[in-house]
């Protein structure tokens, strides 16, 4: 694999409210050539801002961006070889299909016979072959972004960069059109830079996620990394929903610890993102799907159930754990018929495997 996109060091200051205000700090970031990388994030982590850099829509106020090996940061944005799909699709209204795909390669005095083969091959890429003689109007929400994606696919750029670009469609267009985008961009080892802050979308569709905070990089890795082994709190929280019990590590064996909850010894794997220290307060990161109510376990914690809420398919219990009266924690148990489902107000153990709880720095 080769080095497609590099930032190195990249800062972007604003002046906001009348204060500096930096929106991205220091990031360096490699993305591999063919690579589905999603910049994650809460709103105003600086997501859009460093995609705008990469696409030459913003000029960092510090830092270099490498194309290929080569220094883009003061190229102009159209002359970066990147493509762009926007959360509005941004489709000329008053063209047909064929004419909104075709624009680009019009621009780019391609032949007439080679930008119809072009756009009926991009269009077929998304579905949309026989699209071509409609109006965008004529289309609904997820056909006209994949118009948009055509749109871009057509011209073949080094890159693609995705802002938000399914934040406009239903819940069930969403999820279809996010396999569809994985699919076209493994079909054609296509490099995609996609932004979102919906971190089901990153995990179902990135080879890689760079999570984002206050303007830096908070964690880059594999979804599975992430779920994994959280290099911090704020990793654990907004990937997946997690319970962050506070404690503090007893001791180490190898790859795990002894972890103590309010007077309780438990054991569980040590994060090596971002290992504790022995003798320090830290947290258990435990998934609430994989606590039980099993008895006799000995990695197992007291708690107190204080609500329930069927979901059908499972039965999320939210329990207080003995001595943290402040916090509420969640257990996912799948529900199986004729379970009965627990009273409010008993007390009980929630255990775990070992290997299913990390301990990180608080
Ligand atoms: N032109 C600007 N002038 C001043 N501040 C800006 C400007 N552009 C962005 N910011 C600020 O920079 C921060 C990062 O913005 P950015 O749009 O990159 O966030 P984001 O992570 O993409 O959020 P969202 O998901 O809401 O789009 C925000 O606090 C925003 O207010």
């Amino acid at each position: 694999m080769s080095v497609a996109l590099c930032l190195q060091n990249i800062s972007r200051h604003y002046i906001k409210d009348g204060k500096d205000f930096t929106a991205v700090s220091s990031v360096d970031l490699e993305v591999q050539t063919g690579e589905f990388l999603t910049f994650l994030g809460p709103s105003g982590c600086g997501k859009t801002t460093t995609l705008r850099m990469i696409a030459g829509f913003e000029t960092p106020s510090s830092g270099e961006i490498l194309l290929d090996g080569e220094n883009i940061t003061k190229v102009p944005a159209n002359e970066r070889d990147m493509g762009f799909v926007f959360q509005n699709y941004a489709l000329f209204p008053h063209m047909k299909i064929f004419d909104n795909v075709a624009y680009g390669l019009k621009i780019r005095r391609e032949t007439t016979d080679s930008i119809k083969k072009k756009v009926h091959e991009a269009l077929a890429m998304v579905g949309l072959e026989n699209a071509e003689g409609n109006y965008p109007n004529q289309l609904s929400g997820g056909e006209q972004q994949r118009v948009a994606l055509a749109r871009v696919l057509v011209l073949r750029p080094k890159i693609i960069l995705m802002d938000e670009p399914l934040s406009n469609l239903d819940a069930k267009l969403r999820l279809h059109m996010r396999t569809e985008i994985r699919r076209i961009q493994r079909d054609l080892s296509l490099t995609c830079l996609y932004v979102t802050h919906d971190q089901k979308e990153a995990l179902t569709m990135s080879d890689r996620i760079m999570v984002m905070q206050r303007g830096h990089i908070e964690q880059l890795g594999s979804p599975f990394d992430l779920y994994d082994d959280p290099a911090s709190p704020f990793v654990a929280d907004f990937i997946g929903q997690a319970n962050l019990i506070p404690g503090t590590l007893v001791s180490k064996n190898g790859d795990y610890g002894i972890f103590n909850v309010n007077g309780k010894n438990i054991q569980a794997r040590l994060g090596k993102q971002n290992p504790p220290e022995v003798g320090k307060e830290a947290l258990l990161v435990v998934r609430p799907e994989n606590l039980s109510f099993a008895s006799c376990s000995e990695n197992a914690i007291p708690v107190k159930i204080v609500n329930t809420l069927f979901e059908g398919d499972k039965i999320d219990y939210h329990v207080q754990v003995q001595g943290i009266a402040d916090k509420t924690y969640s257990m996912g148990i799948p529900f199986l018929p004729g379970m009965q489902i627990l009273d409010v107000g008993l007390e009980r153990e929630a255990s775990f495997v070992p290997q299913a709880g990390v301990i990180i720095r608080r």
